[in-house]
């Protein structure tokens, strides 16, 4: 089970997530896809690492932006699972020229 990460720690690890914020509650980023498709091509991807984890997100899509939402459930807050899973989505959509 994972453990919940302190502000300190989320702090510490979003140094290494471009644009990620933490607000204690989640972690969160808006990422812009080239276009809508594209966008949707990345939701599918992001859903497929998600099964593959066994942990998933928020996703919020607005045309060619995908607002991304990250906690675990299970424990109320941001854990490992959230910066692990933010690590492999941030690669999924830069991969498809998001910024
Ligand atoms: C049984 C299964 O592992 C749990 O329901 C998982 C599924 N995906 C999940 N995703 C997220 N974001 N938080 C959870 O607590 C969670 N729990």
């Amino acid at each position: 089970m994972a453990r919940l990460l302190d502000d300190e720690e989320i702090a510490r690890q979003l140094t290494a997530l471009p644009g990620w914020v933490g607000d204690g509650a989640a972690l969160h980023r808006d990422y812009e896809l080239p276009d809508f498709l594209t966008a949707i091509r990345g939701v599918d991807e992001i859903a497929q690492l998600a099964e593959h984890m066994d942990h998933h997100p928020d996703i919020d899509i607005r045309w060619r932006t995908l607002r991304i939402t990250l906690s675990t459930h299970s424990e109320g807050g941001t854990t490992q699972l959230d910066v692990e899973l933010a690590h492999q989505i941030h690669e999924v959509l830069a991969r498809l020229g998001a910024t």
